[in-house]
């Protein structure tokens, strides 16, 4: 038995494609696009790329994108003034600031300057308490893509035993949050639980968001289990040698050959929640973008 692969990628397009048709009514009613900001900070040539992809999918469903890469050795100072500029600039919509971010620079103070109305990564530590009080305004992208994911297998949340592995702000609080909405018994685990295998054995629902590779084994995985693997891990397969790049490869934290055995259902990485990622950022830069005009209209 080999368990249903939940496309992300196939999904995200239809995703996109519904807020392609939001995004337009938009720009009709209201005069001008939904727009994005997306600010880079340092030259780190992977944050580059996937700041550029972002960029180019808000262009690609009609959103205005615009990527801003600042220099590594920009001040905190200087950060938070482009985004005070953002916050009051009345044509955008979204802000979203690429993390990690150089040392030099505090990630909270950062995130906290963030208009909340305008943070479509649902960071803001008010976004964060609106979703955890059970009002969710702007509700963060990973989350909101695996969720869609498990609706996408049929999964029964209700009374259902979740876990979910890790505990950022990012991904596995608002997961948990989440899935508590949704009527699940939800369970947080992380690198402290004491026999993690055995709790992710009690798992209906297994979220998975560590950031180490091939953590979880088949044998962790309940049979009939839907698992959602958000971790992203390049592995070297061959060191870079004779002028050659090394081999890599990009695998999750699930050991995904072996849990394949087992689950119902399963996303693949990559093309799993990735994608969904990316897509659900647009979902919010359009939520925000009809809120804000609401706000305004009274
Ligand atoms: N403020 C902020 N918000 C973020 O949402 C944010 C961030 N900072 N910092 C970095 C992480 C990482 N992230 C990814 C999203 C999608 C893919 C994605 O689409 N991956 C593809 C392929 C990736 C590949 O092949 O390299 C996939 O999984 O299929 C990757 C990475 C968003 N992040």
């Amino acid at each position: 038995m080999s368990a249903t692969l939940l496309d992300g990628k196939k999904l995200a397009e239809t995703v996109r494609n519904e807020v392609r048709v939001g995004v337009a009514e938009f720009t009709k009613t209201h005069g001008r696009p939904p727009g994005l900001e997306v600010i880079l900070v340092g030259e780190d040539p992977a944050s580059q790329i996937y700041t550029r992809n972002k960029e180019k999918a808000a262009k690609e469903v009609g959103i205005r994108g615009k990527l801003h890469v600042l220099p590594a050795d920009t001040s905190e100072d200087a950060l938070l003034r482009e985004l005070d500029r953002l916050n009051n600039d009345d044509t955008v919509d979204g802000i979203l600031v690429q993390l990690p971010l150089p040392k030099q620079i505090r990630e909270q103070r950062v995130l906290d300057a963030i208009r909340p109305d305008k943070d479509v990564d649902g960071f803001h530590p008010v976004n964060a308490g609106m979703l955890a009080s059970g009002r969710p305004s702007l509700v963060p992208c990973t989350p909101r893509g695996s969720m869609r994911l498990l609706d996408l297998a049929g999964a029964r949340l209700e009374g259902a035993r979740a876990v979910v592995v890790g505990r950022s702000n990012i991904v596995g609080k608002p997961m948990a949050q989440l899935l508590l909405a949704a009527n699940a018994t939800v369970t947080m685990a992380h690198s402290r639980t004491k026999d993690l295998a055995a709790v992710c054995r009690e798992a209906d629902v297994l979220v998975v968001a560590v950031g180490k590779a091939e953590l979880v084994r088949g044998d962790w995985v309940k049979p009939g289990a839907v698992v959602i693997d958000v971790g992203m891990n390049r592995i070297e397969l061959a060191p870079a040698k004779d002028g050659e790049p090394a081999k890599t490869k990009l695998v999750g934290d699930v050991a995904f050959d072996e849990a394949k055995e087992r689950a119902s259902a399963i996303t693949p990485v990559p093309g799993g929640v990735g994608p969904m990622t990316i897509a659900c950022l647009l979902d919010n830069t359009l939520v925000a973008a009809r809120a804000r005009v609401a706000a305004k209209n009274g």
